[in-house]
């Protein structure tokens, strides 16, 4: 009798203890947190099965353009929300802020590898109306299978008003990689940027070997030029006329920009205002944004600019100097006297073709 009502007791005391633990635990929303924790980590595994590497079907030669990821930098290189993007009023209720979000270029930078591809991108963005993401996102030859909207949030967020850059100089070595751009909107703008070829292979040697340290044997730079039948760097280092003829085969004139490294190393300002209006932006860019650093060798980010903070979150420089890393503005290899005759009596045909192609004249140092 006893040990039956103890059994009762304890029963009834187990029953309600459930109860009570159940009603704690729903008022506590503790479903609700484990429910949020299961799909923070599906989301999670789903981008980390998105950021695995993806070969390259298109069959890209590598230009082994360089990556921004070793510059050796101070600057504060975190985005913020809102990347350029620059309210014209504080008011969270204005329009302008229901606006921001990530999109897709409009405008590309596809070319070429050590043309001063990183300066131009860096630069744009001190226009008020252009964002671009820090690095090269190389989605149209490395990430295409990663899809659009993988694409897309890579890109800063911006306003209905900007223009959203992407720069990736490897993307103009591929006819495939320039279908999928086309693809992709028929309408976008493309920039490509050209420097006088024997430069273009001095800087690629220069950055060929970053690595090898002081003193040490470096490899001869004529035989590097010249490589073995499979690797002929003059072909591939001075071919600017056939990709840029794929470009003009694939996309009208009048979405092709070709600038020279050259104009844009000694006057930026005016290349970027051919640019700025290129992309039909308003006229934004003034003299007072640079200045030429003597130490650098190169023109640099003024840092008394009002814009320049804004850009600090958009790009990488040294935030004392507001100059690019030491990864640009390399110490270029010598070239051999009768090397260098050789070099420019092979290149010299190519050139002349390549400003009947675009039109214009560029005046090149080592062909003058
Ligand atoms: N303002 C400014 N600051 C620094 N560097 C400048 C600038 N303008 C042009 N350049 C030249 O840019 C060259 C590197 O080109 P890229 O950025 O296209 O190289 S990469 O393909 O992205 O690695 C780089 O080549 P190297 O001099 O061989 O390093 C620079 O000469």
């Amino acid at each position: 009798m006893v040990k039956s009502t103890t059994l009762q007791i304890f029963l009834v005391v187990a029953i309600v203890s459930f109860f009570g633990l159940l009603v704690i635990h729903r008022s506590l929303n503790i479903g609700a947190f484990s429910k949020a924790g299961k799909f923070i980590r599906k989301s999670v595994l789903a981008d980390q099965a998105q950021e695995e590497e993806v070969p390259d079907s298109a069959g890209v030669p590598d230009d082994d353009s360089e990556s921004d990821e070793d510059s050796e930098l101070d600057g504060d290189t975190e985005f913020e929300v809102g990347g350029n993007f620059r309210p014209g009023s504080d008011d969270p209720a204005e329009d302008t802020w229901s606006n921001v979000r990530q999109r897709l270029p409009k405008a590309l930078i596809i070319g070429f590898s050590k043309c001063g591809t990183t300066a131009l991108r860096t630069f744009l963005t001190l226009h008020p109306n252009i964002v671009s993401p820090i690095e090269e996102v190389r989605y149209f030859n490395f990430n295409y299978t990663k899809g659009l909207d993988w694409y897309r949030r890579q890109m800063p967020p911006s306003t209905e008003d900007q223009i959203t850059l992407e720069k990736t100089p490897s993307y103009i070595m591929s006819p495939i990689v320039l279908k999928r751009i086309y693809l992709f909107d028929s309408r976008v703008k493309l920039i490509i940027i050209i420097r006088d070829p024997i430069v273009r292979l001095q800087s690629q040697y220069a950055h060929s070997f970053r690595n090898v340290p002081e003193g040490a044997r470096k490899p001869d730079f004529k035989i590097w030029v010249k490589g073995d039948s499979s690797e002929n760097r003059i072909t591939h280092f001075v071919g600017y006329t056939k990709y840029i003829r794929q470009v003009y085969d694939q996309f009208p004139k009048d979405q092709i920009l070709v600038l020279a490294e050259e104009d844009f190393e000694q006057n930026p300002l005016s290349v970027m205002k051919e640019v700025e209006e290129f992309l039909g932006l308003e006229p934004a860019f003034s003299k007072e944004m640079f200045y030429f650093n003597k130490e650098k060798g190169f023109y640099c980010f003024n840092r008394e600019h009002e814009f320049f903070p804004t850009v600090l979150k958009m790009v990488k420089v040294n935030s004392r100097t507001g100059c690019l890393g030491e990864d640009k503005g390399r110490d270029h290899p010598d070239i051999d006297e009768d090397f260098h005759k050789e070099l420019v009596q092979f290149i010299r045909p190519h050139n002349e073709q390549l400003f009947r192609l675009i039109g214009k004249r560029i005046v090149w140092e080592n062909f003058e």
